[in-house]
């Protein structure tokens, strides 16, 4: 038997409050794991705290939140959380990149597509060539058409897919070991969605880095992922392989949000929605954070259900999991 690499990330009870010990925390007891070549989904209605995840394993949160950031994220050998800002800077310029939703957050506006392409080999690509040829290859490796003219073009000339693809761009002229994505397709249209992704899976396998992808979109799950993290208001409910959390979830969040999905044979009218809004921060629940809007709540729901094993490499947060087929809609 094979034995697995051991992982890149490896994220310890990690919680980040409004500051104080004592004040609501956005996020609350992660554990996460992701191993080198391996995709993570991480998918949960808005609001439950995709993003402040992600942003805490870079420490990119505002000084507010990371002053208080607890647990531990330890990135090859070395935890993140304790980092001084010039050790943080050196592994977010080389080890670690992202790509937020937006692109036009990532680019400058007043610098030309290659000057900002250049300014990131410059720091860190040891790669052959000179500056100029390694931009153009930067440009082609994602899939951007004439890349030798495409280097003076600015930001606001290219569309925005074309932007989005920049962006990969110079994420990965830092050759990261770990790319985390936020969403990174919200804002383009679907079949420009399906290119970026492509293009995402391609160049993961060619540089075999580990990816945390960020998204509500279960479609984008089943097309990226290996295993997938369900979020709810600022907990990770279920975790497990993609395959199994789609035919079997335990979680009755998880199931209701795949519920909520529709496929080709669904009829919309048909559609199950899940009742209610999640908590904000400042109310949630005791107990099963959930319990308010579960179709199965019984009073022991009212006390925490712990993080336990269902299946091998499946585990959720519940007292009283599902156990059966799911059949979609
Ligand atoms: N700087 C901040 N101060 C106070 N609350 C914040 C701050 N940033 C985020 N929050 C709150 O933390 C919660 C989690 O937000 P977050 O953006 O991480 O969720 P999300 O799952 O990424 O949502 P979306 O899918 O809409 O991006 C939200 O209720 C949000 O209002």
């Amino acid at each position: 038997m094979q034995i697995p690499p051991a992982p890149l990330l490896e994220v310890r009870d990690l919680s980040v409050r409004l500051g104080a010990p004592d004040a609501p925390a956005l996020i609350e007891g992660v554990n996460l794991s992701l191993r080198p070549g391996e995709t993570l989904g991480l998918v949960g209605e808005s609001g439950s705290g995709k993003t402040t995840l992600g942003m805490a394993l870079m420490r990119l949160l505002p000084p507010l939140l990371d002053r208080g950031l607890s647990g531990q994220v330890i990135y090859d050998g070395r935890d993140v959380a304790r980092m001084q800002p010039a050790e943080l800077a050196d592994i977010r310029g080389s080890e670690i990149s992202m790509i937020l939703q937006d692109p036009m957050a990532s680019l400058n506006p007043v610098f030309s597509v290659g000057n900002q392409l250049k300014e990131g080999l410059r720091r860190h690509a040891t790669a052959p060539g000179s500056l100029q040829e390694r931009a153009i290859r930067a440009l082609d490796d994602v899939r951007i058409p004439s890349p030798e003219a495409r280097l003076a073009s600015y930001p606001h000339q290219m569309s925005g897919g074309m932007r989005q693809r920049v962006v990969g761009a110079i994420a990965l002229t830092r050759a990261p070991r770990l790319l985390i994505a936020d969403e990174p397709t919200t804002s383009l249209d679907v079949t420009i969605q399906y290119q970026f992704l492509d293009l995402l899976k391609d160049l993961q396998a060619r540089l075999g880095m580990a990816m945390l992808f960020i998204t509500h979109d279960f479609g984008v799950v089943a097309r990226m992922c290996d295993r997938v993290a369900v979020m709810y208001a600022g907990q990770i409910v279920e975790q497990g392989p993609v395959r199994d959390i789609f035919a079997r979830p335990t979680h009755w969040y998880t199931r209701a949000l795949l519920d909520s999905v529709p496929t080709v044979n669904t009829r919309l009218d048909r559609l199950p929605t899940i009742p209610g809004a999640p908590p904000t921060v400042a109310a949630r629940p005791e107990g099963c954070r959930f319990h308010p809007r579960c179709a199965n709540a019984q009073s022991r729901c009212r006390s925490a259900p712990p993080m336990q094993e269902r299946r091998p490499g499946q585990s959720a947060r519940c007292w009283f999991p599902l156990d059966s087929e799911r059949t979609p809609a």
